[in-house]
């Protein structure tokens, strides 16, 4: 791999814009059939994403992933959401159980619209098993499988039959694999996302390393069709962590999936435990995601989301922030 890079390295390219209001500018996009108001999914981790969160992200046409560390929930929580007119969107992991899980689903006719694999390392055999047990017994079932950092890895889920790939090993912000293992995409995301998004057929979710809402438009514009997030929306009054009282400033705990805090015992620890500034309510976010990415489309001189893909970009190492702080 050569000129690899990551988000702070990259600035898009104006061209002549052709609206004359952002407000014109559309940011949704289409996966599984169903089309969402922001190419934006909240990482499915249990300080990210909880039931009420997850529903009410459905009911105003945003993406979703269930995390799966209840997974004695996940079968009422499928049917309450469909019961409902809602999209059910889970995660499973690979173990015997979850094989019994897929099958549950089945007998009862429980047929959730979007599955996600949700595995460290999502290059491996049995990622590619379970891809094609739930393609099996549950074809109509929209397959999201991951996490790779490979052309190869793309090429090998898709074929399997999963729907669309999830890149990125390591670049998260509670991420320790690539201290504590040496491998991974930290440090060149977005150069990983571009090989791999190459090589895919299907949609590639780009996720983690996401630090402001421009990375979400440069993740656009090197071949992600939607990004998941953690770290962005760990902070919110509705975000499942603690809520902590710190030198009269309010934070949230975010822990990594693969932390101490989740797993509950010291085993195979990758990830890490942090507080986040709070910043609010999570539909003010949204909405000022939604907007930021209507002015990304303005730039690249377009109306609808795909525009981003298009533009010219140059590579200005580690300088963008020039010392500045947004967040
Ligand atoms: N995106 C990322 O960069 C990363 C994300 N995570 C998150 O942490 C959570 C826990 O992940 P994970 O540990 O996979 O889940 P699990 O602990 O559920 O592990 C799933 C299975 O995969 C095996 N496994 C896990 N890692 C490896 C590996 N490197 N090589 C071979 N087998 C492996 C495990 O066995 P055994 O435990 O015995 O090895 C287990 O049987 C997930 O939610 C994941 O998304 C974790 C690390 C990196
Ligand atoms: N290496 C680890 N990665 C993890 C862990 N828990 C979650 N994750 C990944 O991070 C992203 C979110 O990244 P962010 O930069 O937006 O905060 C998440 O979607 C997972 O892929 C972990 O324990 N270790």
């Amino acid at each position: 791999m050569e000129n690899v890079f990551d988000y702070e390295d990259i600035q898009l390219v104006p061209a002549k814009c052709i609206v004359e209001s952002r407000s014109e500018c559309d940011t949704s996009v289409t996966l599984g059939g169903h089309t969402f108001k922001l190419p934006v999914v909240p990482a499915n981790m249990q300080t990210i994403i909880d039931e009420k969160i997850a529903r009410h992200l459905a009911t105003q046409g945003y993406f979703y992933i269930m995390h799966r560390f209840e997974p004695e929930t996940r079968m009422t929580f499928t049917q309450a959401m469909q019961e409902d007119g809602l999209i059910a969107s889970i995660s499973v992991g690979v173990k015997k159980e979850e094989y019994d899980f897929i099958n549950q689903l089945k007998e009862d006719q429980v047929i959730p619209d979007f599955i996600t694999i949700d595995i460290a390392h999502g290059h491996s055999q049995a990622v590619i098993e379970m891809i094609k047990h739930i393609k099996a017994q549950l074809p109509k079932t929209f397959v999201i499988a991951g996490n790779v950092g490979t052309p190869e890895a793309v090429r090998e889920l898709e074929h399997a039959g999963a729907d669309a790939t999830k890149v990125g090993i390591g670049p998260g912000k509670v991420c320790i694999t690539k201290i504590k293992t040496g491998f991974g995409t930290g440090g060149w995301q977005l150069a990983a996302l571009r090989w791999c998004a190459k090589a895919a057929s299907k949609p590639v979710i780009a996720d983690g390393g996401i630090r402001t809402h421009g990375d979400i438009a440069k993740s656009i514009r090197f071949g992600a069709s939607m990004v998941m997030i953690g770290s962005l929306f760990a902070g919110h009054e509705e975000s499942p962590g603690e809520t902590v009282e710190l030198n009269g400033m309010l934070y949230k705990e975010y822990f990594g999936s693969a932390s101490e805090y989740q797993k509950g015992e010291k085993k195979n620890v990758e990830g890490k435990k942090m507080h986040v500034e709070y910043r609010g309510k999570l539909k003010d976010t949204l909405l000022e995601m939604e907007q930021d990415l209507q002015s990304s489309i303005s730039y690249a001189g377009g109306k609808e989301l795909m525009a981003i893909r298009n533009v010219d970009y140059v590579v200005v190492k580690n300088s963008i922030f020039n010392g500045d702080k947004v967040y």
